[in-house]
């Protein structure tokens, strides 16, 4: 066996355990053929640097998923997924990956990283239950289509987590969760997530922390449950929820 090959079979065992699930023939195949092509795009694009060996399957791929591992021991459910500020496909595209029964939105306002996404959604096969939207979360948030629609709205990497709550509580339904991705997490932050909740008429529902393997570092996740129906008045418009951010 090639080394890289060896390497690469090393990192999928690792991650495989850890999460407690493992990916079929097919998926496999599909979480390859995208590494493949963020290569190829990142020639032209700068797309993520973040597509080598571990960084791909335990930084991209494992760290996507593991927050799900939960919904990931019931892959027959099916559920709407939005990812906002999906960027090239984390953690939305790993999700459409490994829940074959789920439709998953990937929302970014970056029209190049769109491009980029659907392009990957069609090679690899999931054109027919991934859309991909170029927009901003701010304005996609108020709109019908989106809006009170969703089983779960994600995001990892896109502000801190009292500017990524306006983003993504209006897109629950009344039983959706929202996850927020975070590094580090204090009892600050949380103090001021909850009080930008209380605005938006959501609350936490609990944290989980959760160590990555081969020393990837600590990856918290945030969940967020609707308590009544979000405000009309949120998300505001574009730009708002960074520059005067709700639990102040
Ligand atoms: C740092 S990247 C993270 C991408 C990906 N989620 C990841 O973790 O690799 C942040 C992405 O969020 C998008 N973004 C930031 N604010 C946004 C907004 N208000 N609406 C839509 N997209 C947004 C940017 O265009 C960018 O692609």
């Amino acid at each position: 066996m090639s080394t890289d090959k060896k390497n690469r079979t090393v990192s999928h065992l690792m991650i495989w355990n850890e999460l407690k699930w493992a990916p079929s023939e097919k998926q496999l195949a599909q979480f390859i053929h995208l590494q493949e092509l963020l290569k190829e795009w990142n020639k032209k694009i700068n797309l993520t640097r973040l597509v080598d060996g571990d960084d791909f399957w335990t930084a991209q791929v494992c760290d996507s998923l593991l927050p799900l591992y939960e919904e990931l021991q019931h892959p027959e459910v099916s559920h709407k997924y939005i990812d906002i500020g999906s960027g090239c496909g984390f953690p939305g595209i790993a999700i459409a990956i490994a829940m074959p029964n789920s439709d998953i939105t990937l929302l970014d306002s970056s029209s190049k990283k769109t491009t980029f996404l659907k392009e990957v959604s069609k090679e690899i096969g999931l054109d027919s239950r991934i859309k991909v939207v170029t927009e901003r979360a701010e304005e996609a948030g108020r709109n019908p289509i989106f809006r009170s629609n969703f089983d779960y709205a994600i995001a990892r990497a896109v502000a801190s987590a009292n500017v990524v709550a306006e983003y993504l509580v209006p897109f629950l339904n009344s039983t959706g969760q929202a996850l927020i991705f975070k590094g580090s997490w204090s009892e600050a932050e949380q103090q001021i997530l909850k009080k930008a909740l209380a605005e938006l008429n959501a609350e936490i529902q609990r944290t989980h922390e959760f160590i990555l393997p081969n020393n990837r570092g600590i990856r918290n996740i945030i969940r967020i449950s609707s308590i009544n129906k979000c405000p009309h008045q949120y998300p505001r418009s574009i730009g708002k929820p960074k520059k005067q951010p709700l639990g102040y």
